[in-house]
């Protein structure tokens, strides 16, 4: 599907961008294109890779111009940049709308234009029944998306999206902090031991984002089966696996926390298309035309149930253990543990 084709990745060079090239370097893809803020990580990309089919591009989705220098000649787009975390987008909600909402208008505009072939936009289970601002924001990505798909034929580029749970041992998250802490000594700074998150590793992502490319039609937003974890549980499982029984510390919820994580809406889950271990979500392809709506009304909600982090598959400790030991991050810490006890 991608041979002597060229991808775009924005927001390039977070964890997804390497995984995607770890992926797609080996095969007989033309080009990959990184479109990113940081020159210092575009640097420090080049160098570890070393590889002339990865070309850098510095820009800013907010800034349509550069969105649009990068995307002459570009089949495919994966758009992974936006603001992520939870507590800066908190207090600058504003800064989260100028990248997820609008950068993302910006790159769907200039992939129209271009006449990209398909284009998917990543987002989070934090956008279903949203309480944060940087969930609401990716809420209103995904509506731009969908919108966005009406206005064009898929002929010409299809635009659809991927909702993903938590990313096991992505930058600034939970499990590094607890393996840094195990390794410091401290306590464990957990915010509520029963609060539950879906649990993804950066290949199942990678994964969801290659599913929606083969099956996605145009507006859909696919999502991967996953299962989850308590905090306390993970905090445990990763406590028995460096042998050590530092203390927990129980410091309450963040801003803009839930208890749980929805990947599926109710309304959502009542209309998804199961597809194995995927949902399709089809965007609603009716038109604006009030009159239906009242007439004819929509399915009835009544009888489904949404598709959240409490009612999903749950691991317990020892099958937490066996999804932490396929990560290559804590394979490496453990072993430089063992060895150095550091
Ligand atoms: O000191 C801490 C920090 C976090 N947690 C808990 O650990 C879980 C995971 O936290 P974290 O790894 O910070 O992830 P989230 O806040 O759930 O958000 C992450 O996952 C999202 C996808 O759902 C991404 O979009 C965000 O960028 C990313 O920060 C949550 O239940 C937290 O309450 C603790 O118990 N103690």
């Amino acid at each position: 599907m991608f041979k002597d084709k060229t991808l775009l990745i924005t927001g390039g060079t977070g964890s997804f961008g390497h995984a995607v090239l770890d992926r797609f370097l080996t095969t007989n893809i033309g080009e990959i294109r990184i479109f990113s803020r940081d020159e210092k990580k575009q640097d420090d990309m080049r160098k570890q890779y070393k590889n002339d089919k990865i070309k850098f591009y510095i820009g800013d989705v907010r800034d349509i111009q550069s969105v649009k220098n990068a995307m002459h000649g570009v089949d495919y787009i994966f758009h992974a940049a936006a603001l992520k975390q939870v507590p800066s987008c908190e207090f600058f909600p504003l800064e989260a709308v100028k990248t997820n909402v609008l950068g993302t208008d910006n790159v769907l505009t200039a992939a129209i234009n271009e006449g990209v072939k398909k284009v998917i936009c990543l987002s989070t289970d934090k956008a279903a029944y949203p309480i944060n601002a940087m969930g609401i924001s990716k809420a209103m990505m995904e509506k731009v998306l969908v919108a966005k798909s009406k206005t064009v034929s898929p002929d010409r580029t299809t635009i659809c999206g991927t909702r993903y749970g938590n990313v096991m041992a992505s930058r600034g998250s939970v499990i590094p902090l607890f393996v840094e802490q195990i390794k410091s000594g401290q306590a464990l700074t957990i915010t509520d031991p029963d609060m539950t998150r879906f649990l993804m590793s950066l290949e199942e992502a990678v994964e969801l984002v290659v599913f929606a490319f083969a099956n996605a039609q145009a507006g859909d937003i696919m999502v991967q089966k996953s299962p989850a974890s308590t905090i306390g549980d993970l905090a445990q499982a990763l406590l028995e696996l460096f042998d050590v029984d530092n203390e927990i510390r129980i410091i309450g919820t963040r801003h803009g926390e839930k208890l749980y994580e929805t990947l599926l809406t109710k309304e959502e889950y009542i209309k998804a298309e199961d597809m194995g271990g995927f949902f399709r979500v089809p965007a609603d392809k009716r038109d604006l035309n009030y009159d239906k709506y009242f007439v004819e009304g929509d399915v009835c909600l009544s009888t489904s149930e949404e598709y959240n982090s409490h009612n999903t598959y749950r691991l317990n400790v020892e099958e937490i253990k066996d999804k932490l030991l396929q990560l290559d991050y804590i394979n490496n810490e453990l072993s430089n543990w063992k060895k150095t006890g550091k």
